[in-house]
């Protein structure tokens, strides 16, 4: 069924993030995704698992449109990624929050220039970026570090700066690939803790991860990945059929 976009759909149920038959191939050979449906409503929280190469961060790479499909359709945000012209795709990246495994933070800023800079890039006004960071930096718990350069932070303290930088101009999606893959047990739980908050302010939160003792314990939906083939997607499901 082809997806309908109109402002009906806009709404508490409306589905976000939508693959219709989606395949990505890099080269001849196996796809590193083959024919993948799934749809992803405003609001929810999903984890995707699956063991190494079985095509998350091709997902991923597919939501943010840095690679194109080879086959099928993506609509995210409402916009049909397959349409949109190369010069709407930066505004159309300004809507997705993403944070990654090693954090890439601007090692020579500060904390408070780290998170501003994602405002000032789109022109944000400076009085407003002076009211919004510090409000990012007390959600995430960094008030007393905003001084610091990222070296003088812990790994969940950079993390946490990236979630606030991810977070400060309100995106409807949040995209997080591996975002616990460089931190202590204590350090991801406090993640997954800031992530579930995020989602419960009404952001959609799509996580990438191996790590099989939070998806079991967070009892979210889970999207099951193996060798480019979505195998299961369960309601409240745990991380059983990764491997
Ligand atoms: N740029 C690329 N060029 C060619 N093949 C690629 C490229 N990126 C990924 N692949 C291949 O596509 C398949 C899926 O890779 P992908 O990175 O999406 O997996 P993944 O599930 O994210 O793995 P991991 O958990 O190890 O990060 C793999 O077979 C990989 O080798």
């Amino acid at each position: 069924m082809a997806y309908n976009r109109n402002k009906e759909l806009e709404d508490a149920d409306a589905q976000v993030i939508v693959f219709e038959r989606v395949s990505k191939s890099y080269q001849k050979g196996i796809p590193a995704i083959n024919n993948i449906s799934f749809q992803i409503k405003k609001g929810e929280f999903v984890f995707i698992v699956g063991s190494s190469g079985s095509g998350k961060s091709t997902l991923i790479r597919l939501i943010l449109k840095e690679i194109e499909p080879t086959a099928g359709k993506i609509y995210v945000n409402f916009k049909d990624l397959t349409r949109m012209k190369h010069r709407q795709v930066a505004k159309y990246r300004r809507g997705i929050g993403v944070v990654f495994q090693n954090f890439r933070l601007l090692k020579d800023r500060n904390v408070f220039e780290n998170v501003a800079f994602a405002q000032r890039v789109i022109e944000v006004p400076g009085s407003t970026i002076r009211r919004q960071v510090p409000f990012m930096l007390s959600l995430m718990g960094l008030m007393d570090k905003q001084n610091s350069l990222p070296t003088e932070l812990s790994g969940g303290e950079q993390q946490r700066v990236a979630l606030a930088r991810a977070l400060v101009n309100n995106p409807v999606i949040l995209l997080a690939d591996e975002p616990t893959g460089n931190l202590d047990p204590k350090n991801s739980w406090e993640i997954m803790k800031l992530l579930e908050d995020i989602n419960k302010r009404g952001t959609t939160v799509v996580v990438v991860t191996h790590n099989k003792e939070i998806v079991d314990k967070m009892q979210k939906r889970v999207i099951t990945m193996n060798k480019g083939i979505l195998i299961s997607d369960e309601q409240r499901g745990g991380y059983s059929h990764a491997y």
